[in-house]
């Protein structure tokens, strides 16, 4: 055995972001990311842990050529593809289905079954596969892992799974709740039960995934019970330009009286709803100024954000029946105190509440934000996916003698 190195690459519909970890210590020798690919005025930005931080602008037209930038870059400060300490590569994939319930090598079934679900992640998988594949051929004796934002939810109940739409349709058509940003998820309850100083399983954990796309979960002793995502990311909170959940009739009302296209209706839900649809921003950063200075279509839009994440929290206090601790994390669950105040404001009988000293605290590591007697924890637990993916996909190379 002699790397001890993973490449983590986290493919988005128009940005690749990489991460090279080292698994003796945790060190990470570079970061990188590629942004605006197929657009105009791509960027990447890379960052070695020993050296200065580069920009590239310039075109980067597709995935395939974002990766090739990657790997000149990594080449630069002699921690190349080719490097002997690389063990494996670890990938995003975020829709896994039902087949895929842990981390997997990648081999030409794997790639075929990632291919066949592109319909349900239309955004996500395309661009994972030509991460897989452009990685495959830069290092094809190297293991490939697929890690699955699916993965942690394929515990989750039919009852919770299943819409009540007919069995046999739906089932034709693989219709389902899958559930997304699971390696978030399972990481994010487990350091949450660790910060408790408790047992994984002893513990239930409502999870507040608050990025760009957002998700909540309830997670009982450890495992995923109920998300609110699901068949694709597009269900559930409020997001930054996802809509999250509306009346399914909207879609047959905007077909039907307003002449849009299915593809049409997709673009407005997934691209140009959510935050951006209601106030035209959807860094929450931004939201808030423009709410401290008086902005009231910032305001409705931040009140509307709210509103959903505390109905979430209130079904999933019910779905679990006993909480011990509500986890923040992601870029605005882990950055917008105002947020995680308003999310939790009225919650008292809930046994819910923030201090608000600690809530304006900003920090780097996992801490408590609920005052000293609160019955019910409430953290910010900063999420590590790249970290997850590295320790997964490390573990399966050694295990399954793929070290080479
Ligand atoms: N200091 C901050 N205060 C409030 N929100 C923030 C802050 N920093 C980042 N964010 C929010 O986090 C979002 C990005 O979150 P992130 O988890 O990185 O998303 P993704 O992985 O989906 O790209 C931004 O759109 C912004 O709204
Ligand atoms: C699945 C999903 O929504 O991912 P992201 O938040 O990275 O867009
Ligand atoms: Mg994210």
């Amino acid at each position: 055995m002699t790397g001890t190195r993973v490449l983590v690459l986290n493919s988005g519909s128009s940005s690749v972001k990489y991460q090279l970890l080292d698994m003796r210590d945790g060190s990470r020798p570079a970061v990188g990311l590629v942004e605006r690919i197929g657009e105009s005025g791509s960027r990447l930005q890379h960052s070695p842990a020993h050296g200065e931080s580069r920009e590239r602008n310039g075109s980067v037209p597709d995935h395939d050529a974002a990766l090739k930038a990657m790997a000149a870059e990594l080449d630069r400060d002699g921690l190349g593809l080719d490097s002997p300490e690389l063990a494996a590569i670890g990938h995003r994939v975020v829709h896994g289905g039902l087949r895929f319930t842990e981390p997997t090598v990648v081999d030409d079934a794997v790639l075929a079954e990632i291919e066949r679900l592109i319909p349900v992640a239309p955004l996500h998988n395309p661009a994972n596969l030509t991460g897989i594949r452009t990685a495959r051929a830069l290092r094809p004796d190297l293991p490939q892992v697929a890690v699955f934002d699916t993965a942690f939810h394929t515990t989750m109940p039919e009852s919770a799974a299943r819409y009540a739409i007919d069995v046999e349709t739906a089932d034709a058509h693989r219709i389902r709740r899958y559930g997304f940003h699971g390696t978030s998820h399972a990481y994010v309850s487990r350091e949450t039960a660790r910060l408790l100083g408790r047992a994984p399983e002893d513990v239930n954990v409502i999870v507040l995934h608050l990025g760009n796309g957002a998700s909540a979960s309830a997670v009982r002793g450890g495992r995923c019970v109920d998300t609110s995502m699901g068949l694709t990311p597009l269900e559930g909170l409020v997001m930054g330009t996802r809509s999250g959940d509306t009346d399914p009739a909207v879609i047959f009302h905007l077909m039907r009286v307003g002449g849009m296209s299915a593809d049409e209706i997709d673009t407005l839900l997934n691209k140009r709803s959510g935050l951006i649809g209601l106030c035209g921003d959807n860094d929450m950063r931004e939201i808030r100024r423009r709410v401290d200075a008086g902005d009231e279509r910032a305001a409705l839009a931040f009140d509307i954000y709210i509103h959903r994440l505390k109905k979430y929290i209130g079904a999933y206090y019910a779905v679990l029946g006993r909480v011990d601790a509500v986890a923040f994390t992601a870029g605005v669950g882990e950055n917008s105190a105002p947020v995680r105040e308003a999310a939790l404001a009225g919650l008292e009988g809930l046994g819910l509440a923030v201090d608000g000293g600690l809530n304006a605290v900003r920090g780097d590591g996992a801490r408590l934000i609920s005052p000293a007697d609160a019955r019910v924890a409430v953290a910010v637990v900063p999420t590590d996916e790249e970290m997850e993916i590295a320790t997964q996909t490390y573990a399966l190379v050694k295990d399954s003698g793929n070290l080479t």
